[in-house]
């Protein structure tokens, strides 16, 4: 294994997979830290953690124990994935997951660029956008978890670190990889160890990782990881094989606890074809009113592709958090989708289509699927993936970040994972 990576959600993870499987790297996505070796033929290995919105020392702790294991591994460059939002809130948990990895690593230069270009996301004079949006004006301010109040990077940063926060601006990126390499040398030598990188295309991105060659610490969302794969490549490190994939035939079931502005497009579209679906209600999830089993047989029985969903407009949501409060509702929907997730695979579906971070860390936990092939694209950030029970049985995936696909994204990937 050449590039370890911990990821702080799974889908967050499965994106990142998708970027360096395009690009040539044999990539293996395990959940949570795995008990024993890696595969000798992974060459690219992501650890998917479920630590963005948990306690900061509880994240530490466990992208320490992942980047243990990566050691053990052989890997030499660590990659920090969080999402191209900057989901976090002011206590964390990307500075003090970076802060910790970087001391773990004695990293003096560590980039935080989560640009992901192919999704909208850019970040200019330390700012990030959601395509002509600044994020805290994107929707992401009324995120449920953790709303984005403050488009730049440095100053949201700054509130969750120790370390001394710098910034590379476009005016270095622009000139390539030899320019970004001497600004951030001088990033460092002003005292900056998390140093914030602008990237607006791809080939910044690129760029970016051309610069970060032999660095031991970079951090960012998928996009960063563009350049890294070429770094090995031109060391005749790497097999050249890239991952195989069958899609699997038998029933599909779509399961969305994602709130997110393009789930929630999605949900509509899956209405309006008259396909069928099932409310999970927030009050009811939480009363521990519903049956995973009753609600697992309804989507057996059906003959199209069900949804199950809790997605709801955000003062819905917020009425909901502020009822209950927000771990309470996220525990017994998150929970209650895991369980659902059990009874459908113990039915024998054959694809699970799955929206949300938290909701697809929920339902991959709850599976206990300890590691995801990767397979093609479905949309930009989501790839195709299989899991293979110790029996042998086969379950395609897709795990969808909350705003990631287009409107038919449901349609597309059950027709995508399908043989
Ligand atoms: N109706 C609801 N009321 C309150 N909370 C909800 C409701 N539906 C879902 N949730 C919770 O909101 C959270 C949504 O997070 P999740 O990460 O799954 O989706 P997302 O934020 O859209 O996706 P991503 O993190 O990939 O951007 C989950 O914890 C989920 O349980
Ligand atoms: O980076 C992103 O936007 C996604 O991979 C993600 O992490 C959203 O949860």
């Amino acid at each position: 294994m050449l590039l370890g990576c911990i990821g702080d959600d799974f889908t967050g993870s499965s994106d990142l997979a998708n970027t360096l499987s395009k690009q040539g790297m044999r990539v293996t996505q395990f959940s949570g830290v795995p008990q024993g070796a890696a595969d000798p033929s992974v060459e690219a290995g992501i650890v998917a953690l479920k630590s963005r919105s948990i306690p900061a020392d509880e994240a530490i702790a466990q992208s320490l124990k992942a980047l243990e294991w990566l050691k053990a591994q052989g890997c030499t460059q660590f990659l920090f994935k969080y999402c191209s939002t900057f989901d976090s809130t002011p206590e964390g948990n990307i500075g003090p997951v970076a802060t910790a990895l970087a001391e773990a690593l004695n990293a003096e230069k560590v980039v935080v660029c989560p640009a992901f270009p192919g999704a909208g996301r850019t970040l200019y004079q330390g700012h990030l956008f959601v395509h002509d949006q600044l994020l805290n004006e994107s929707g992401m301010e009324h995120h449920p978890l953790n709303p984005m109040t403050d488009a730049d990077i440095r100053r949201w940063l700054a509130r969750q670190t120790q370390l001394s926060v710098g910034h590379v601006g476009y005016e270095h990126v622009r000139q390539g990889a030899t320019g970004i390499a001497a600004a951030l040398d001088q990033a460092n030598a002003s005292g900056a160890r998390l140093i914030v990188v602008d990237a607006v295309t791809d080939t910044d991105l690129i760029e970016i990782g051309t610069a970060l060659d032999g660095l031991p610490l970079i951090t960012g969302g998928s996009g960063i990881a563009l350049g890294l794969p070429e770094n090995f490549r031109r060391r005749g490190l790497l097999a050249g094989t890239g991952n195989k994939w069958t899609g699997v035939a038998g029933q599909s079931v779509v399961l969305s606890g994602s709130c997110s502005t393009a789930t929630r497009g999605q949900v509509a579209r899956h209405s309006q074809a008259g396909l069928p679906m099932f409310e999970i209600k927030a009050d009811a999830a939480i009363a521990g009113q519903l049956e995973p089993k009753h609600i697992a047989q309804w989507a057996l029985k059906q003959t199209k592709r069900p949804l199950i969903y809790s997605s709801a407009d955000p003062q819905v949501v917020r009425q909901v958090q502020e009822t209950y409060g927000r771990e309470r509702a996220a525990d017994a929907i998150e929970g209650l989708f895991g369980a659902i997730a059990r009874e459908l695979v113990a039915g024998g579906i054959g694809r699970l289509i799955v929206a949300g971070g938290e909701t697809s860390g929920a339902v991959v936990e709850s599976l206990t699927i300890e590691a995801l092939e990767i397979g093609p694209e479905i949309a930009p950030g989501v790839p195709a993936l299989l899991a293979t029970s110790r029996d042998g049985d086969k379950l395609a995936l897709a795990l969808k970040s909350g705003n990631f696909g287009g409107p038919d994204f449901f349609a597309d990937a059950d027709s995508l994972l399908s043989p």
